[in-house]
């Protein structure tokens, strides 16, 4: 909503100046339709109507454990989230060739590296980081558009934007984007969805826009009120400026000729009191209300519906929802000692100062969970009380710019980005247990159904066998029964012959003998009556049938058992699938957990040890313990590194870690307590703040001395490292070139083969490199050729070094040169270097082969270096560098060495 450095920006949006908003009427004097929170019409509708969700520091109830980091769940609405997005370099950026940007974002993992210098960095992890490139839709998708959405729902919410001056809050929060739709910024966009949201007939929208400057608040619609007091529900906690301006909106163009009255409002009231407008904060306040049916409970509903039925919609309450949203373009965030140091400056920094870090404080005990949100140290946090917190939302973008130089605020930005985050680290323990405990319970559970299961198949099996026994029985009895029938038939026709025989006998026995004419007839029915016994009991076509039935339909279940048993086997094998992949998951948290307890015990055992070194201060070997485990957390914990927690601790200055104590640790016997003493000087030796008392203390002697006399790869390395980190002021290269250092680098570069011990003492080389006064002595110690040495490594980030080093002592020749106090053929033509730097100017990495450019650029301007530099080729390379180097300014640079240095010309291929 404001910029001072952008300029460009601001006055694209002020030059055009369009006619007053049909409802702000020019700001001073408000139209009808709009109305002064002066005791009137929308400041009392708010007292009035009691809030359907009263926001109070009681609703804070969000618990650790649900800390997850999902912005959208409405389950943990009370989070701070917290983005990044970083600026396009600018040309004031892209004309500094000799620096490396100083963060590396890794979208991917929602990280971000910070560089401290050329080897040392530090990953910060936030909910999203945006890269140079990311366009203003996705970053208002994810940063703005959940808590707008929230705010729809009725609950209130807060957009904020932090950072130095000139990196891009305006350009993310307040742009218009009036002539380029997609170049609209958070405020456009988030009205743009609230107006489209709305039922014109029942809702409405309305805004106040304000500026918070040295502790005054100033209506920008009507920039004559100033010092506009705050007002505070003390029952619902509800936050109002019955002093201020609010706008009813009706559209976005409405709304848009609304904040652009408030931006030339701003610039005028800022021109006149003679400030920069990032110097204050900007507020945009969104009043929504919305007419809604509620769902009431049962009883009310009939309570209720007895005197009003009319009222209600079945078991719907009509009801007015209000709420707010509050986008803040905070001011710029740079240190009190870049604003100014005295008289008015001062205070307008102090100022600033309180109310950063108010909401510093904020979000911590929002991080925290605290109960107490100390909102009443500044009317920034006293403005935002009902709007973050609770049931509101509350988003965090923070900016920042690519360029090394202003590290230090970059730095700090980013570590007030972190703070929420902070806790994470010390619940990280717990969430793992929690997490395995959950998965543990997991595995049982499915442990138990997989049991389940397996008993059911198991009954199914023995159900499918038993029908199948029976089956075979039935088969069995069938054939008994077919062969009985045949033994039947076989039977019967044998007692029919013989009957019929006997008949025939009888007969013939009837005719022959009369009188036994009646015997004879009784026979033949008795053989009758035989006969139909036989009958009788012979197995008939149809109980053969009646059994082919039977059979069949034993078929069909024993078909539809056998499917069941294939769907019971699938499921069985799904669960075991499932119960392996949690096992995985189980064993890898468990592994986790293995690897923190050890490291735990580690940093135990390591404290053991150094209470017994140094037992007789106790209050300085508190100091000193706690800053040794801090130290060794870092290193040894993947989170912690993430989660900054190191960098967060204030107290870092050397003092209170007993410095001398420490250096005298580094003559220790014991190996063990000489690595952490050495560790522990090269940390402190990492902040400039250290770095004078550590000489003054005779820790540089101390480190050089380790060099000297110490065989051990760690103590070497960590040394070099120290002596790289104090290499890199004026004052420390002239002392430790005085006293030996550049021989003893490169003695330890000869005797070592480790890739990070030569990193380290190419680093510290290559920062002696930069100092003019040193070349020759650098040069006579050996440390050129040593530099050089280093490359054998192979290792990129040593080549890296070796490049910046080269190009620092050729840029520091040229300098001599121009000068006037150097003349003749460059140090660097021996040793082998020119040939190194033609051969490796077109394959290293980027910003290896930056510098290798840089170096032979300057190298080339040297014409007493020209006949070496032709005869080796360089010429070719010179051409190809100002053609294809990826840097514009290395480009410049070699065309004009081409173009000004006359014993180049012959060389010059005819156009
Ligand atoms: N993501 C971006 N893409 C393109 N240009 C950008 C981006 N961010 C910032 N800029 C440009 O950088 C310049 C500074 O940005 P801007 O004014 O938004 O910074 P600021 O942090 O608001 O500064 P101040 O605190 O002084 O108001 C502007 O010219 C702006 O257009």
């Amino acid at each position: 909503m404001s910029s001072r450095s952008s300029s460009a920006n601001r006055s694209e949006r002020l030059a055009h100046h369009v006619p007053h908003p049909p409802h702000a009427q020019g700001s001073p004097s408000p139209s009808p339709s709009s109305s002064s929170r002066n005791g009137g019409g929308h400041a009392q509708a708010h007292h009035n109507s009691a809030r359907t969700k009263p926001t109070s520091n009681a609703k804070r109830s969000v618990t650790p454990n649900s800390r997850a980091r999902s912005f959208d769940a409405d389950e943990e609405p009370g989070r701070v989230r917290v983005t990044v997005r970083l600026r396009p370099k600018n040309a004031e950026d892209l004309s500094n060739a000799d620096f490396l940007d100083c963060v590396e974002f890794q979208p991917e993992l929602k990280r971000l590296k910070l560089r401290k210098n050329n080897w040392s960095s530090e990953s910060y992890q936030f909910d999203e980081v945006f890269t140079e490139t990311a366009s203003q839709k996705r970053v208002y998708e994810v940063v703005a558009k959940p808590v707008v959405e929230s705010v729809l729902r009725g609950h209130n919410g807060t957009v904020m934007a932090y950072g130095q001056t000139g990196t891009g809050k305006t350009y993310t929060v307040g742009r218009l984007g009036k002539d380029d739709a997609s170049e609209r910024g958070i405020v456009v966009r988030a009205l743009e969805d609230i107006i489209c949201d709305m039922s014109p007939a029942s809702d409405s929208v309305e805004v106040s826009y304000l500026q918070l400057y040295m502790e005054s608040i100033q209506d920008l619609l009507a920039p004559e009120k100033t010092n506009i007091p705050i007002n505070e529900d003390p029952k619902t906690g509800e936050v109002s400026l019955p002093g201020a301006t609010v706008v009813k909106i009706q559209d976005l163009d409405d709304f848009q000729h609304l904040l652009q009255v408030g931006e030339s409002n701003r610039h005028a009231a800022n021109t006149r009191m003679n400030t920069e407008s990032s110097r204050s904060h900007a507020i945009l306040m969104v009043y929504i209300r919305r007419s809604v049916h509620e769902k009431v409970n049962d009883e009310i509903s009939s309570r209720e519906k007895g005197g009003k039925s009319d009222l209600f919609d079945g078991n719907r309450i009509p009801i007015v929802r209000k709420s707010k949203l509050l986008i803040v373009d905070l001011a710029g965030s740079e240190r009190i000692d870049k604003s100014g140091s005295e008289g008015p400056l001062l205070e307008e920094a102090k100022f600033i100062n309180l109310s950063l870090s108010s909401l510093g404080k904020c979000i911590n005990a929002l991080a925290e969970n605290s109960p107490h949100i100390p909102t009443r140290d500044s009317k920034l946090t006293r403005l935002l009380r009902d709007s973050f917190g609770g049931s509101a939302r509350t988003s965090l973008i923070i900016t920042i710019g690519p360029s090394a130089r202003h590290y230090t605020e970059t730095a700090s930005t980013i570590m007030f980005g972190q703070r929420q985050l902070q806790l994470e680290t010390s619940t990280h323990q717990k969430v793992l247990a929690d997490t395995t405990q959950m998965y543990e319970k997991k595995l049982a559970e499915l442990s138990k159904r997989i049991e389940d299961e397996c008993a059911r198949s198991e009954s199914a099996e023995e159900q499918l066998g038993l029908m199948k026994k029976l089956l075979d029985e039935h088969q069995i009895s069938i054939q008994n029964h077919k062969m009985e029938n045949a033994r039947h038939q076989k039977a019967l026709s044998e007692t029919t012959q013989i009957y019929e025989k006997k008949i025939a006998d009888l007969v013939k026995q009837l005719q022959d003998e009369h009188a036994c004419f009646e015997g004879a007839e009784e026979q033949l029915d008795l053989a009758k009556r035989l006969l139909n016994d036989h009958h009788k009991s012979k197995l008939g076509q149809k109980d053969i049938d009646e059994l082919g039935l039977k059979l069949q339909e034993m078929y069909q279940l024993h078909q539809s058992t056998l499917n069941e048993l294939q769907l019971l086997k699938s499921e069985k094998k799904d669960l075991l699938q499932e119960k392996a992949n949690v096992n995985e998951e189980l064993h890898s948290v468990r592994q986790r957990l293995l690897v923190e307890e050890k490291q735990r015990k580690a940093i135990e055992n390591e404290l053991v040890k150094l209470k017994r070194a140094v037992p007789e201060n106790e209050s300085d070997f508190e100091d000193k313990t706690s800053y040794i485990k801090e130290d060794i957390n870092k290193r040894s914990s993947g989170f912690g590194n993430q989660m900054g927690s190191y960098r967060s601790n204030p107290s870092r200055d050397s003092r209170s870690v007993g410095l001398q104590k420490i250096l005298q640790l580094l003559t220790s016997e014991d190996l063990d307590i000489q690595i952490h003493a050495v560790k522990l000087v090269a940390n402190l030796a990492a902040e400039d703040i250290n770095q004078k008392r550590i000489v003054d203390e005779g820790g540089l002697d101390a480190l050089l001395m380790l060099l000297r006399s110490s065989e051990n790869t760690t103590i070497l390395r960590v040394a070099s490292g120290a002596i790289a980190n104090l290499a890199m002021n004026d004052r420390n290269q002239g002392l430790i070139m005085d006293k030996g250092g550049a021989q003893l680098l490169a003695e330890t570069a000869s005797k070592t083969d480790d890739p990070q011990t030569l990193r380290m003492v190419a680093g510290a080389l290559a920062n002696l490199c930069g100092n003019e006064k040193l070349l020759m002595v650098l040069k006579e110690d050996g440390g050129i050729k040593a530099l050089l040495g280093t490359v054998r490594s192979g290792s990129s980030d040593v080549v890296a070094q070796v490049a910046r080093g080269l190009a620092n002592f050729a840029k520091c020749e040229s300098r001599g040169i121009i000068e006037g106090h150097r003349t003749g053929r460059s140090l660097l033509m021996d040793d082998g270097t020119l040939t190194w730097l033609i051969a490796n100017s077109n394959t290293a990495s980027t910003s290896t082969r930056r510098h290798i450019e840089l170096a032979l650029c300057h190298l080339a301007q040297n014409e007493d270096n020209a006949k070496e530099f032709i005869a080796g080729g360089g010429v070719k390379v010179l051409i190809r560098i100002s053609e294809e180097s990826s840097r514009e300014d290395i480009r410049n640079l070699a065309k004009k060495t081409l173009r000004l240095n006359p014993s180049l010309q012959p060389e010059m291929p005819m156009r």
